[in-house]
């Protein structure tokens, strides 16, 4: 880079358009589409697309609902001939659909391509040339009244070649390339005489379609540029104002949308933002973003995941993981404050009402999206991503301070690992954390099985007690109270939850105790998980009792790790 940028790059001059009305309109509606997808974003491959590719490709635009598809550039290559051959004599273009083909302003090219599309019922042939004055300069040698004899010659041919084929409904499409940087009077100079030559007026209207062949400027300044013309085009009501930027500065998005309110009828892009350089404009995010505001796009993005993939095989070109509404990453919050309010905003969602999930932009659903992915959990989550996944994938749903303490033993598990951990991870150490007593544990307390005495209020349990197996037995007005006094442990009980995970022959009784121990700094939680509620129970207080002697006696090996055998009396 060098040291003063200014000495090698001009700014852009802003447009005087004191009076620009664009800035305070809403966009209401969606605007005509073109997917140029088979043309400048095949014109922008490694590998331009074979027939088949294309062929795949065009189906898939008709299916998401392009009216209309700009199909190649016949001229350039006999694999866009044929293509455009094979979709009209194929009859494989819909009744309501419209191919468009390109040419540059040059006779030949100009007459290979009304030859491509011959006997198609409907065509646009898109003529252009370069009107800028870089342009102008170094690629054409020519002066303004030159710049506008090449537009008069060639689309006077075009007339006169379209003319003599009536059973086809021509449309012409001009587009001033580089319009972005041309001098404002000339684009409109050129664009009228494009518009006069061809004739347009009631019933042979004409598309003026205004790139920004290389995005050079702030969105703003397109939008002006834009409500300029639109306000000095004649025959307006003749004539479809189209738009068609791409993305250099990465603003191509917001340049169609600015475009749509400055006056814009039509947008011409790629889907995914393919296309030369940084792209076209992506149509799949100015869809889905009309949609949030809304306004249906007419377009079909029902199932994203299977257009990206479509999109994916025919270009070579991988969509994004954050590509916006597409990504595989967009539905997926790692943050810990962000899968809180999620989990919150799914279970507060009225599904008859406006959608408002905080951080989700979109309904996923809305696009063949599931909630599967959409909470992950790693070393930036909180107590909030991991209860949704525990509810969601086990059915767990642990108390608020639960979640606290619980997050903070995930959270020691992904700083260690540095890695993502997923919802079966999380159960695993759900287990190893609250449910104990499996075999060859070493906890303090192991439970084997208890009998009720038939007043219910007594309580024999079969425990390993250090090692040592043993009966002890208990009275209280319910097996919590009487497995609290079994234990002979100074033990408060502070809240006690039950609920069902799973249903029918799964259905499991989950058993969640929070104490505290006379001795040990704070309370904890215990977990039990049976078939049998009294069994579920007492587990959750041997639980509990271990975790909190394992506190007080940190040297104890095996105090806070084991887990207990679920065997009822
Ligand atoms: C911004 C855009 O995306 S525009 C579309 C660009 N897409 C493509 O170019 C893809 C297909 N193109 C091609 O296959 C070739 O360029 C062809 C077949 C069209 C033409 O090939 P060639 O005759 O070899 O010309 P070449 O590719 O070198 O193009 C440059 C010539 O075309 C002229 N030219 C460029 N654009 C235009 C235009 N719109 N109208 C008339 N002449 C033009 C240039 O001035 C230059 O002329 P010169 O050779 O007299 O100096
Ligand atoms: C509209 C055509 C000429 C184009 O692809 C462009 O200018 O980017
Ligand atoms: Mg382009």
């Amino acid at each position: 880079m060098i040291a003063n940028p200014a000495t090698k790059y001009a700014p852009f001059a802003p447009i005087a358009l004191a009076d620009r009305q664009w800035p305070s309109r809403t966009i209401t509606q969606a605007p005509i589409w073109l997917s140029t997808d088979l043309r400048d974003g095949n014109q922008a491959l490694f590998e331009p697309m074979n027939a088949e590719r294309k062929m795949s490709l065009f189906m898939e635009l008709v299916r998401i609902g392009f009216k209309q598809i700009e199909v190649g550039f016949p001229a350039a290559s006999q694999t866009d001939f044929d293509f455009v051959r094979r979709l009209i004599e194929e009859k494989r273009i819909p009744d309501d659909v419209t191919i468009m083909v390109m040419t540059q302003s040059r006779e030949d090219l100009i007459a290979r391509s009304v030859e491509a599309v011959q006997g198609a019922p409907r065509a646009i042939v898109h003529l252009y040339n370069a009107t800028a004055p870089a342009w102008r300069r170094i690629v054409f040698g020519m002066s303004v009244p030159q710049v506008m004899d090449l537009i008069r010659h060639h689309v006077g041919y075009l007339k006169r070649l379209t003319d003599a084929q009536p059973a086809t409904q021509w449309t012409l499409q001009y587009s001033p390339e580089t319009f972005s940087a041309t001098e404002l009077d000339v684009s409109l100079q050129a664009c009228h005489t494009a518009i006069e030559t061809w004739g347009a007026g009631p019933g042979r209207e004409v598309i003026i379609n205004l790139p920004t062949t290389v995005e050079n400027a702030t969105a703003n300044v397109f939008a002006d540029q834009i409500e300029w013309m639109h306000r000095h085009l004649v025959p307006r009501q003749h004539i479809v104002l189209s738009v068609h930027p791409h993305n250099d500065r990465g603003t191509g998005v917001a340049a169609a949308e600015f475009a749509m309110m400055a006056g814009a009828d039509r947008v011409e892009g790629c889907l995914f933002g393919n296309g030369e350089r940084c792209g076209n404009v992506d149509i799949v995010t100015l869809a889905l973003n009309l949609y949030t505001q809304g306004v249906h796009p007419q377009l079909d993005f029902s199932d994203i995941t299977a257009v990206a993939r479509v999109a994916e095989e025919c270009t070579s070109i991988p969509v994004h993981p954050r590509h916006p509404y597409a990504g595989d990453l967009v539905f997926t919050a790692f943050s810990g404050s962000h899968q809180d309010a999620i989990k919150k905003g799914f279970a507060a969602q009225d599904p008859n009402g406006l959608w408002e999930v905080p951080y989700l932009p979109i309904d996923p659903a809305d696009l063949g999206r599931t909630y599967d992915s959409v909470i992950r959990v790693n070393s930036q989550s909180g107590k909030g991503g991991i209860a949704f996944l525990l509810e969601r994938e086990r059915g767990v749903v642990m108390p608020r301070r639960m979640q606290v303490e619980f997050s903070a033993v995930v959270q020691r598990q992904t700083d260690a690992s540095e890695t993502e951990i997923n919802g079966s991870e999380i159960w695993a150490l759900f287990q190893q954390t609250y449910l104990r007593g499996t075999a060859g544990s070493s906890d303090a307390i192991r439970y084997h099985g208890h009998k009720l005495d038939e007043s219910g209020q007594g309580i024999e349990l079969d425990l390993s007690i250090a090692g040592q197996r043993q009966q002890v037995r208990g009275h209280g007005n319910g097996p919590i109270a009487a497995t609290v006094d079994a234990l002979g442990l100074p033990l408060r009980v502070d809240s006690y939850e039950e609920r069902a995970t799973g249903s029918g022959a799964d259905a499991q009784a989950l058993a969640i105790v929070e104490a505290a121990l006379d001795g040990v700094a704070g309370a904890g939680f215990g977990v039990g998980m049976s078939h049998n509620i009294v069994t579920a129970s007492i587990q959750a207080v041997i639980s509990v009792a271990n975790r909190l002697q394992a506190r007080r006696q940190p040297s104890h090996s095996g105090a806070a790790t084991a887990a207990t055998a679920d065997t009822t009396a």
